[in-house]
C-alpha cells in the first residue's frame, strides 16, 4: 500500500508568493528574487510532505498564475494578440503574467485572457483560447525543470499534468465552424515530447488530472479520453499513469474510465463513496487496476473520520488486497489552508475538529497505518482518539440551537415571494427612485489599498482603538461619497472599506462561524481568500452592515445602496459543516440575511444589492443534480430578498459564470436589478437573457476590472451598443463587471468617469 498527495498549496504559509508576485508586478523585486521565494516554496512543500511520510510527492503541481496557463505554455497555445511579445523575446514569466492580466506596456495594448471558475471551486483558472488547425509546440519546459529540481533535492516525486483532454474541455473556441477536440492530433505530439523527456529522466509515476471526468460527457468526448491514453500507453508501455478525477464521482464515464490502459485509477471517496462498490465490482480493476483511494477531503477542513475511511479502504482491500491500493486526499490539497498550528486564537474546542492541508497529510499516512498489517500502537491510540473527538464534535453544545432550526422549519412559499409582480414594482419603484436612462452604478467595494488594510492589520492587534479605526473609514468612507457625487454616478456605494472580504466579514458577526487568522486559500492569481468556518446553526446576534450604509446614505442626497453577500455564496466561499445538508445552512443563512435587508430599509436604505456570484459555481458537476440545487439556491435568494417594500429595489450580482444553462432560475432570483460580468468576454453572456426575454433590469458589465488594463471610453461604448442590441434600452443600467477592490484609485477613477460619460453620451444618441 502506498500512499501519495495531488497537489499542495502553493502560496506559501504566509502567501510568500503572493507577497513576491504583487512585489514583482509593482517593480520592487526582481525577477531572480521572485523566482527564488518560488523555489524555497516548492523545496518546503516536498520537505513536509516528505516528512509527513508521503511515498509519493507531487511536483509541477507549483504555479506562479495557474496551472491551466502554464499548460498554455507547456503546449504553446499562446493566443495572438500575444505574439508580438513572443517575438520581442518577452521573458516568459513576463509572458505568462501578461496573459493572465493583460498588457499595457512599451506601446503594447493587450488584453489578458478570460478567466474562469474551477468547477465548483472559488479557484479561477485562465480560459485557453483555441482556432482552428491550430498547432502546438513544447514552448515551456517547466514540468521536466521542476521534475529535475526535486530530483536533485533527492524527494520521490510524481510530475502532475494537466490532462490533454481536459485541457482542451476547458478552453474555449475562438471562432466558429470546429470542434476543440479535433485538434488532440496536434496537442498529443507535445505531450510526448514532455513525457519523453520525463521519462529519459527516469520519471516513473505520472498523474494526469483530468477533471473533465467528474462532468457528464458525450461519447465523442468519451471517445477522445479512450484514444489519448492508449495512444500515450502505446509509446510509453514504462511510465506508469495515475488517472486523477475529483469533485465527482465517474458516473457515465465509468465504462470508459476502466477500459483505459492506465496504471492507477484515482477516485474521490469522500464526494463519491458509492462509486466503490460499483468500481470493485469491475473484473478489469479486479484483475490489474491500482486504485487510490481519496478519503481524506481536499476540499473541507474538518478532521477525518478514520473509522469511516478505513471501512472503505477496508472494502477495496478484501478485494484487491493491499499491495493494489494507494491512500490520498480526495482532491488537490490547493483548496485548503496550509497548517492548522499557524491557528493560535481558535476556539480550542473547534480546533480539534479541524485538519488544514498538512494535517491531512498526516491523516494520510496514519490511515495507511491503521490499514496496513503492521498496525502500529501509536496509529491505534491515533484513531481512538479520532473517534472520541468524532464523537463529541456530534455532541457538542456549541452546534445546535434550537430557535434557529423552529425558524427554518417555519419558512413557507409566502417567505420566498415579493408583495407584487415585477411590472408593478417597476412602476413604484421609478416613482420612488427617480433614476435617469441608463443608470449608472458600482458593484460596491472601492479600492482596498495597502493604507486601509494595514489599519485594519493594526486595529486587529489592537495598535488602533474601535474609536480610530472607524475614524479612519470613515474618512475614506466619505471621500468615496463626494468624488461618486462629483463625477455624477446616479446610484452610489459606501465603497466597503469595512470589509476584509465579501464572505469573511459577515462571517465574523454571524452566530456559527469561525474565521481564521491564517487560513489562505488562493482564489485566483496572487489574490486569496480566508473562507470563514461554519461550524453550528447560524443566526444574526446584531445588524451588520446598518451603520455603515446609514452614514454613508446621511452624507449625500443621492441613493446609497446597502451591500449584501448572498446567502448561496456565503455558503459557497464558506467551509460548511458536513453533519447536515447544505441547503439547511443556507436557509439558515438566507434568514440571518433576510433580517439584516429588513433593518437597512427601515434605516432608509431603498436600493439593496445582494451579491451572489458563487450561485452558479454552487452548481452540482452532474446535471441530474441541478434541479435539486437551484430548487434551493433560488428559494434561500428569495428568502433572503423578499421581505421589502414593492417600491425598494432589490439588486444582485453575479460574476464569472455562464448564464445560458440557468438563465430560469436567475429570471426565478426575480431581482430588480441584475449585474453581471460581461466585458470579458464580449457581452456574450447577455444573449442568455435576450433570448430568455429576460424581463428585469440588467447592468452588464462594461468593463473588465481583474486587470490593470484602463479601458477606453470607445471600448465601453461600443459594449453597451452591444448590449443595447439585444437588450431593451429602459432595461439597460451601466456598471463595470465586478467591484472594484483590487484597483488602485488611479485607473478606478479614471475609467469610471469615462463610464460616467459614456452612459451620457448614449443618452443623448440614444434617448430611452
Ligand atoms: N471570498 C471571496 N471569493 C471571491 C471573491 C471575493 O471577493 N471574495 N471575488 C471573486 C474573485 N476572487 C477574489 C479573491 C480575493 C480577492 C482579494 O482581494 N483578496 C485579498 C485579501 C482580502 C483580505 O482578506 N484582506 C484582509 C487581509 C489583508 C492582508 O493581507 N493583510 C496584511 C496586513 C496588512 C498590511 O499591513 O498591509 C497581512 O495579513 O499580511 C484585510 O483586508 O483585512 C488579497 O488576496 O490580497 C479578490 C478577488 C471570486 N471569489
Ligand atoms: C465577487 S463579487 C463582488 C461584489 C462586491 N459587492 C464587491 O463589489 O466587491
Ligand atoms: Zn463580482
Amino acid at each position: 500500500m502506498l500512499t501519495h498527495n495531488l497537489g499542495y498549496p502553493r502560496m506559501g504559509n504566509h502567501r510568500e508568493l503572493k507577497k513576491a508576485c504583487e512585489g514583482y508586478w509593482a517593480g520592487k523585486i526582481a525577477a531572480h528574487q521572485l523566482e527564488q521565494t518560488a523555489q524555497s516554496i516548492r523545496l518546503q512543500n516536498w520537505q513536509l510532505q516528505q516528512d509527513a511520510g508521503i511515498d509519493w510527492i507531487p511536483c509541477n503541481d507549483f504555479s506562479y498564475y495557474d496551472q491551466v496557463l502554464d499548460t498554455c505554455l507547456m503546449t504553446g497555445a499562446i493566443p495572438e494578440r500575444f505574439h508580438p511579445l513572443v517575438e520581442s523575446n518577452v521573458a516568459k514569466l513576463d509572458l505568462l503574467f501578461a496573459m493572465a492580466r493583460g498588457y499595457q506596456q512599451n506601446g503594447h495594448d493587450i488584453t489578458a485572457m478570460e478567466m474562469t471558475k474551477w468547477f465548483d471551486t472559488n479557484y479561477h483558472y485562465l480560459v485557453p483560447e483555441f482556432r482552428k488547425n491550430q498547432q502546438f509546440t513544447c514552448f515551456h519546459n517547466k514540468v521536466v525543470r521542476e521534475f529535475l529540481e526535486a530530483k536533485q533535492h533527492k524527494f520521490q516525486v510524481k510530475p502532475v499534468l494537466l490532462g490533454p483532454v481536459s485541457f482542451l474541455l476547458l478552453g474555449k473556441e475562438k471562432e466558429q465552424g470546429f470542434n476543440r477536440l479535433s485538434l488532440l492530433d496536434n496537442l498529443l505530439p507535445v505531450y510526448f515530447e514532455v513525457l519523453k523527456q520525463l521519462d529519459d529522466h527516469k520519471a516513473y509515476y505520472i498523474q494526469f488530472d483530468e477533471p473533465c471526468l467528474s462532468l457528464d460527457l458525450s461519447p465523442q468526448e468519451q471517445k477522445a479520453f479512450t484514444s489519448t491514453y492508449q495512444a500515450i500507453k502505446s509509446k510509453f508501455p514504462q511510465l506508469q499513469i495515475i488517472l486523477a478525477n475529483y469533485f465527482e464521482c465517474y458516473g457515465g464515464n465509468l465504462q470508459m474510465v476502466l477500459q483505459l490502459p492506465v496504471h492507477t485509477i484515482h477516485l474521490d471517496l469522500v464526494r463519491c463513496p458509492s462509486q466503490l462498490g460499483d468500481i470493485l465490482e469491475s473484473e478489469l480493476v479486479r484483475s490489474k487496476t491500482h486504485l487510490s483511494l481519496g478519503v481524506v477531503d481536499g476540499r473541507n477542513i474538518w478532521k477525518n473520520d478514520y473509522q469511516q475511511s478505513l471501512q472503505l479502504i477496508n472494502t477495496a482491500m478484501e478485494k484487491l488486497g493491499t499491495d493494489r491500493i494507494w491512500i490520498a486526499p480526495s482532491c488537490s490539497l490547493l483548496h485548503c489552508p496550509c497548517d492548522l498550528d499557524n491557528e493560535t486564537s481558535m476556539n480550542p474546542e473547534i480546533k480539534q475538529w479541524l485538519a488544514f492541508a498538512r494535517q491531512k497529510l498526516d491523516e494520510v499516512v496514519t490511515l495507511k497505518q491503521l490499514a496496513g498489517v503492521e498496525s502500529f500502537a501509536v496509529a491505534e491510540e491515533k484513531l481512538l482518539e479520532n473517534t472520541q473527538c468524532i464523537e463529541k464534535r456530534k455532541t457538542s453544545t456549541l452546534i445546535h440551537n434550537a430557535d434557529v432550526q423552529t425558524r427554518v422549519n417555519a419558512l413557507t412559499e409566502k417567505d420566498t415571494q415579493r408583495n407584487s409582480s415585477f411590472k408593478i414594482r417597476k412602476g413604484l419603484q421609478q416613482a420612488n427612485l427617480q433614476l435617469p436612462a441608463y443608470p449608472t452604478t458600482t458593484i460596491g467595494s472601492f479600492p482596498q489599498t495597502t493604507e486601509i488594510r494595514s489599519w485594519r492589520a493594526k486595529w486587529k492587534k489592537k495598535e488602533l482603538s474601535d474609536e480610530q479605526y472607524n475614524e479612519l473609514l470613515k474618512e475614506v468612507t466619505k471621500k468615496a461619497v463626494s468624488w461618486q457625487e462629483d463625477i455624477g454616478l446616479d446610484v452610489l456605494v459606501h465603497g466597503e472599506f469595512e470589509r476584509n472580504d465579501m464572505v469573511e466579514y459577515f462571517g465574523e458577526q454571524l452566530a456559527g462561524f469561525v474565521f481564521t487568522e491564517n487560513g489562505w486559500v488562493q482564489s485566483y492569481g496572487s489574490r486569496c481568500v480566508k473562507p470563514p468556518i461554519i461550524y453550528g446553526d447560524v443566526f444574526r446576534p446584531e445588524p451588520m452592515t446598518v451603520g455603515w450604509s446609514s452614514y454613508a446614505q446621511s452624507l449625500t442626497s443621492k441613493w446609497m445602496k446597502g451591500m449584501l453577500t448572498g446567502p448561496v455564496t456565503i455558503l459557497q466561499w464558506s467551509f460548511v459543516r458536513n453533519d447536515q445538508p447544505r441547503s439547511q445552512t443556507c436557509a439558515q443563512i438566507a434568514l440571518a440575511i433576510r433580517d439584516e435587508v429588513l433593518d437597512l430599509e427601515k434605516a432608509g436604505i431603498r436600493i439593496i444589492q445582494i451579491d451572489e456570484p458563487a450561485i452558479r459555481e454552487g452548481l452540482p458537476l452532474r446535471k441530474e443534480n441541478w434541479p435539486q440545487y437551484l430548487e434551493w439556491a433560488v428559494s434561500a435568494f428569495r428568502v433572503a430578498a423578499s421581505g421589502v417594500q414593492d417600491d425598494t429595489q432589490i439588486h444582485t450580482h453575479m460574476c464569472y459564470s455562464e448564464f445560458n444553462d440557468i438563465i430560469e432560475s436567475i429570471a426565478a432570483m426575480d431581482a430588480d436589478v441584475i449585474t453581471i460580468e460581461t466585458s470579458r468576454s464580449q457581452m456574450e453572456l447577455l444573449q442568455a437573457f435576450a433570448d430568455f426575454n429576460y424581463p428585469n433590469d440588467i447592468g452588464p458589465g462594461v468593463y473588465d476590472i481583474h486587470s490593470p488594463r484602463i479601458p477606453s471610453r470607445t471600448e465601453m461604448i461600443e459594449l453597451i451598443e452591444k448590449a443595447r442590441a439585444v437588450i431593451p434600452a429602459e432595461q439597460l443600467w451601466i456598471n463595470p463587471d465586478c467591484g472594484l477592490k483590487t484597483r488602485g484609485w488611479k485607473e478606478t477613477e479614471f475609467a469610471l468617469k469615462e463610464m460616467v460619460q459614456a452612459a451620457r453620451e448614449l443618452r443623448e444618441l440614444i434617448p430611452v
